[in-house]
């Protein structure tokens, strides 16, 4: 049987700009389905990653595939699976609402299926004036054109900043629903943590243009835990970096171990994304 075509694949990415090199060897891998979350601090290198994925920025070394198709020679088929939300929409700004929705419909093959939640959702008015709406509005348009095709693979680059807490609790609640609805695959990056942490299925942590996590929330739950204390050689386990409280964050836990440091004094806790994030961003 031949291996599923996966929707994403970076091998040692690098981008540089003059003398800063903003992505350092960057590898990741998507497979279809999966709900990934981008993390990082300011300056990380998010939105270069996401812009050399879409083809705004060539990268000076590496490749990115998508769809089993080199990112710098796609075809239309592949490019109308991907959607697209940037941190803000701009151009436009001559359109109404409804115009633009045709305009951008009438690149689209006349059979692309559409989803109509996006649109009701967004709840904007189709005579409005782009160049009226507010920045929360324009995200919301700036989602309904990414969305509303129904993509295979969506990227979202801090997609949720400036939607009023109301419709990001909608869009967060709608975003996974749609993405197991069709099986499509997503990088949402955000730094507002508390939104992932209940829709991911993965967390991907990058700082300084490299990873320095990439896990399953089922890898999380299970083998990464904060101790009080330094662990034991003898435990096996990997020190990620140390937490602010004095303690140290690991990987690599096993249920037995869980004995092993209430016998030493060391107390275990269980994964919060914020919390961890923080220590693997100094
Ligand atoms: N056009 C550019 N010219 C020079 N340096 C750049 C350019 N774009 C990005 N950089 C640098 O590359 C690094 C990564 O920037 P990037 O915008 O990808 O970070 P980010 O993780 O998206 O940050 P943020 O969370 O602030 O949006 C930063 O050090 C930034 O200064």
């Amino acid at each position: 049987m031949s291996e599923p075509v996966l929707p994403l694949e970076i091998t040692h990415l690098v981008k540089e700009f003059s003398t800063k090199r903003a992505l350092n060897d960057f590898n990741l891998t998507l497979a279809q389905g999966e709900i990934a979350a981008l993390l990082g601090p300011n300056g990380a290198g998010k939105t270069t990653l996401i812009g050399c994925l879409l083809g705004f920025l060539s990268a000076d070394a590496g490749q990115i595939r998508l769809f089993g198709e080199d990112v710098n020679s796609l075809t239309p088929q592949v490019r109308n699976r991907i959607g697209f939300v940037p941190q803000t929409l701009t151009g436009f700004t001559w359109f109404r609402v409804g115009e633009l929705l045709t305009y951008l419909a009438g690149y689209r093959p006349a059979d692309t299926p559409q989803d109509d939640r996006w649109l009701e959702w967004a709840a904007l008015d189709p005579t409005a004036r782009i160049k009226s709406l507010s920045g929360g509005e324009r995200q919301r348009l700036a989602i309904v054109l990414a969305l509303r095709f129904r993509p295979d693979l969506i990227v979202l680059d801090e997609p949720v900043a400036s939607l009023d807490p109301q419709a990001r609790h909608d869009f967060m609640r709608l975003l996974p629903e749609y993405a197991h609805q069709h099986g499509a695959t997503v990088l949402i990056s955000s730094h507002i943590i508390s939104d992932l942490e209940n829709i991911c299925d993965r967390f991907v942590i990058m700082r300084r243009g490299q990873i320095v996590l990439d896990v399953s929330e089922a890898v999380l739950q299970g083998q990464v835990r904060h101790l009080s204390a330094l662990p034991r050689p003898e435990w096996g386990v990997h020190v990620l970096a140390p937490a602010e409280d004095g303690g140290v964050w690991v990987s690599g836990w096993q249920p037995g171990l869980d004995d092993a440091a209430l016998g030493q004094g060391v107390a275990v806790q269980q994964p919060d994304v914020e919390t961890l994030f923080l220590a693997l961003s100094r």
